[in-house]
């Protein structure tokens, strides 16, 4: 936890994050809060050092810290079936990789292992792995099939490069018939205990900000085009599709998603979701 009186907050640099972000204004609180915007991996990385009180992230380095921190209510980013941002883009047809090697972009934990259980599981092959900077070309010259997400994928998916190109979370969806949560905001335990009031009034502005950009996504699809290009039909379309929501259907698919990850190995441990809510704290058993 840090001993500043600031709670320090990280938000994912992403598009896709943004919804719940655009009208979050920390000034508006009445708690001081510093803002740290960066990659999830980076994201995760400080959460797990403790320099980040609260943050968005990974939900799969959620689930690798799951006993030490909460998941806030309401708020994600998920997806049932199609995502558009989660891509693995292939010389060969997916089937065929089973000998090859497969190049996972260095900012992401959710998607990496996404891929590994879809894999293992559904595809039964056994493919070599690599780690590195998401750059499409530098990671096609070194292996057969490159995983990028976020704005990266977004950008690549407009080029005409020719390879094959497998959206997870569509096929997460074929596979299991359940949605898939790649994103979770989640807070320090340790912290939680005495800022109970803190959490709350952050929660609520981020619910607040979800609902009111939902009314009307003119203004993150103007920023989207200016920053990363793209239509408005496009971005309509983007963020029409992701679920902001973590209600029922989005925690039975995450647990899923837990428990296969528990049982290939990636995961060390089984993972008990634990909802913030004011003082009480929500078991979420299965
Ligand atoms: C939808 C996306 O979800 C992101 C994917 C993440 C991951 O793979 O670890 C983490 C945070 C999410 O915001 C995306 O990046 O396209």
């Amino acid at each position: 936890m840090n001993t500043h009186s600031k709670t320090v907050l990280g938000k994912i640099s992403y598009t896709n994050a943004w919804p719940i972000f655009h009208y979050f204004d920390p000034r508006k609180l009445t708690h001081p809060v510093e803002m740290v915007t960066e990659v999830p991996a980076v994201l995760n990385q400080r959460i797990h050092d403790g320099s980040l009180d609260l943050s968005a992230m990974s939900s799969f380095a959620y689930g690798m810290e799951s006993k030490r921190l909460m998941v806030l209510p309401d708020i994600s980013v998920s997806s049932k079936g199609e995502v558009k941002s989660i891509l693995l883009f292939s010389k060969k047809k997916i089937e065929d990789l089973g000998g090859g090697t497969i190049a996972l972009t260095n900012t992401s934990a959710t998607s990496v292992n996404l891929l590994k259980i879809l894999m293992t599981k559904f595809y039964k092959l056994n493919p070599a792995y690599i780690t590195q900077e998401p750059d499409l070309t530098s990671m096609m010259e070194h292996a057969d099939a490159a995983l990028l997400i976020g704005d990266s994928a977004i950008q690549a998916s407009w080029t005409n490069h020719g390879y094959y190109v497998y959206d997870l979370g569509e096929r997460w969806h074929d596979f299991t018939n359940h949605s898939m949560t790649f994103a979770v905001w989640a807070v320090s335990s340790e912290y939680a205990k005495c800022h109970s009031e803190v959490i709350h009034e952050i929660t609520d502005a981020f619910i607040s900000s979800k609902e009111k950009i939902m009314q009307d996504l003119t203004p993150v699809i103007n920023e989207a085009i200016q920053k990363i290009g793209g239509t408005k039909s496009y971005w309509y379309d983007y963020f029409t599709n992701l679920c902001y929501d973590f209600g029922e259907n989005e925690l039975q698919g995450l647990q899923l998603y837990f428990r296969y990850a528990h049982e290939l190995g990636l995961m060390e441990h089984e993972v008990r979701l634990d909802l913030w809510n004011e003082n009480k704290l929500i078991r979420v058993t299965e």
